[in-house]
């Protein structure tokens, strides 16, 4: 009897399941009709099962994005699998609404869960009031100006240990030579945010090539990171919670990187703790002049520990460690710097005119405010940071139905103008990064070029953009906005300083063999060359001065 109650019982449960997947399957399938989105303009599909999506994935650096917002207008839509439409917005009024209403708009579950996996539960997956917490109490003293000035002799140093790596190579070679500049840049990066955010040496610049443990450790986590936009297993992972919980490679190296940095982490931790508080009690005033004391680390410590924030306000060790992976950032400058050392292979005018400002300079190691009075050199690392984002885009899910108000109204398929947009619950709303930074209706015609000059005035519609730097998305806007930007800006200055005041650079390769693939940072590759995996091969050669 009781078995038949419990056999019953399961039926019931497993009907309930079926009937409910059901549900969602069709309310999804019909979509395409029900949806909100149904009648914006954009192309049409091209398929029931794929929309637009091989077209999509046949087009290089987003050619057909921009195709059809020439075509349909800066608001519009195009299908994904099974017809259901996707928005693709670059209205400068829409954008700064779902930027700047951030409670309303969170990153997408399966985006949190994914990063929370690899990196923990830190401030770049932390919603809601937690998240304001952090940021208000712990780090946004941590990112300002002043602290950047302290830094920016560690980015200096480093710039110099890079060059003189390659002036090594080049008189090695005779004057000129091949090099992934790619490579050098990064680790530069990798030490220069171990050094700047914790005090701790990567030592990736050494001369025998070796990671250490914790690089190592990293090299899998930014790897791991990459792959969740390339692999269909980690794709349909982050979508079907349960399939989590099968122990797959991707969790043992995720697993085994994290109890590396975890160990290291938390020693460090212990030891900028007891600094902290040794400095307290001999009432150590100068404890911010040695570099010990002035990485990010220990002034995320020393605010944690100062007796004006309420006990309950303070964050865990836990937490202290998982804000040590601010390092997400130091993939993505040393990606913009590649890119802007390839720009200017390709400008040997805007390479000359720069490198004869940076001479103008009377020392090797300048100081924060030596760099940002350089107005060239701003305009090219704006230009780059426009043409060539490190993070092409993001995107925000509705938490409920909205209604977006729009700059430019759009005709729908029926032929009725709106001057917004109807969004329901649960619909994706991208921030089309690379979009608004390219769009020809917002920066004019040559928008595409690399042209550092339109800097001395942009386009009106170019300055509604509402980024949290220079009328670009590149680091975003609104409270969820890069909080690393000025850390990243110094830092590329002082490499493209350095850099550029040494050595000519030509592309080592046709141009057209360029292309870029997207992971967690749009990476460049040597068409004919793939399975070298990421590189950007430029001949250096020294500069000198008559
Ligand atoms: C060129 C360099 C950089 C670019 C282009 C960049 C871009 C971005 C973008 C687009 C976001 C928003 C992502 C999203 O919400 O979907 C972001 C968030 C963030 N970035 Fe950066 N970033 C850079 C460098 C850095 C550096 C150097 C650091 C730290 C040292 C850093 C720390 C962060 C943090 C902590 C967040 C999360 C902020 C939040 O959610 O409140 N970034 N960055």
């Amino acid at each position: 009897m009781l078995t038949l109650a419990v056999h019953d019982i399961l039926w019931a449960v497993g009907a309930a399941l079926l009937a409910c997947a059901a549900f969602k399957i069709i309310r999804v399938l019909l979509l395409p009709y029900t949806s909100s989105l149904r009648d914006l303009p954009g192309p049409p599909a091209s398929s029931w099962l794929l929309g637009n999506v091989s077209e999509l994935m046949a087009a290089e650096d987003f050619a057909l994005h921009f195709e059809w917002l020439e075509k349909y207008g800066p608001t519009m839509k195009y299908n994904v699998w099974f017809k259901l439409p996707e928005l693709l917005t670059i209205d400068a009024r829409a954008i700064n609404h779902v930027l700047s209403h951030s409670q309303d708009y969170p990153k997408p579950e399966e985006t949190r869960v994914s990063l929370v996996e690899i990196l923990g539960n830190g401030l770049v997956v932390a919603e809601g009031e937690l998240h304001r917490r952090q940021v208000s109490i712990n780090l946004n003293p941590a990112f300002g100006p002043a602290q950047i000035r302290e830094l920016t002799e560690i980015f200096v140093d480093k710039a110099q240990q890079l060059r003189d790596i390659w002036r090594n190579e080049v008189t090695t070679c005779g004057g000129t030579v091949r090099i992934d500049v790619q490579s050098g840049l990064t680790k530069m990066t990798l030490d220069a945010i171990g050094l700047a955010g914790f005090n701790y040496n990567f030592n990736a610049l050494n001369p025998d090539g070796k990671a250490n443990e914790l690089n190592r450790a990293f090299e899998m986590m930014f790897q791991r990171m990459a792959d969740l936009e390339r692999s269909y297993w980690l794709i349909i992972r982050s979508l079907i919670p349960i399939l989590r919980y099968i122990p797959d490679g991707y969790t043992r190296d995720t697993a085994a990187a994290q109890k590396v940095t975890r160990r290291i982490g938390m020693q460090l931790i212990a030891e900028k703790k007891a600094a902290v508080r040794q400095a307290a009690q001999s009432g150590e005033k100068n404890a911010g002049s040695e570099l010990r004391s002035r990485d990010l680390l220990t002034l995320l410590i020393k605010a944690n520990m100062s007796p004006d924030i309420p006990e309950d306000q303070r964050l865990s060790d836990d937490d202290v460690l998982a804000r040590m992976f601010l390092v997400a950032g130091h993939e993505t400058t040393s990606n913009a710097t590649t890119w802007c050392l390839y720009a200017l292979s390709q400008q040997p005018n805007v390479q000359h005119k720069l490198r004869e400002e940076l001479w103008g300079v009377p020392t090797d190691s300048p100081s924060m405010e030596e760099l940002n009075a350089l107005p060239y050199l701003d305009a090219v690392i704006r230009e780059t940071m426009r043409l060539f984002p490190p993070i092409a885009g993001t995107v925000r899910i509705a938490t409920k139905d909205d209604e977006i108000p729009l700059a430019t109204p759009y005709m729908d398929a029926k032929g009725r103008m709106h001057d917004s947009i109807r969004i329901d619950k649960g619909t994706a709303f991208p921030i089309p990064i690379i979009g608004m930074n390219r769009s020809k209706a917002l920066w004019g015609e040559d928008a595409r070029e690399f042209r550092p000059e339109r800097w001395g005035s942009i386009p009106e519609a170019a300055q509604q953009i509402p980024g949290v730097w220079s009328n670009l998305m590149t680091f975003i806007g609104g409270p969820r906005a890069c909080i690393g930007y000025r850390f990243s800006l110094i830092e590329m200055k002082a490499l493209v300083f350095t850099l550029v005041r040494a050595f000519e650079f030509e592309l080592a390769v046709p141009v057209e063999d360029i292309t870029k693939k997207i992971g967690l940072v749009q990476r460049p590759f040597v068409r004919s060359e793939m399975e070298k995996g990421t590189q950007m091969p430029l001949i250096i050669k020294s500069h000198t001065r008559e």
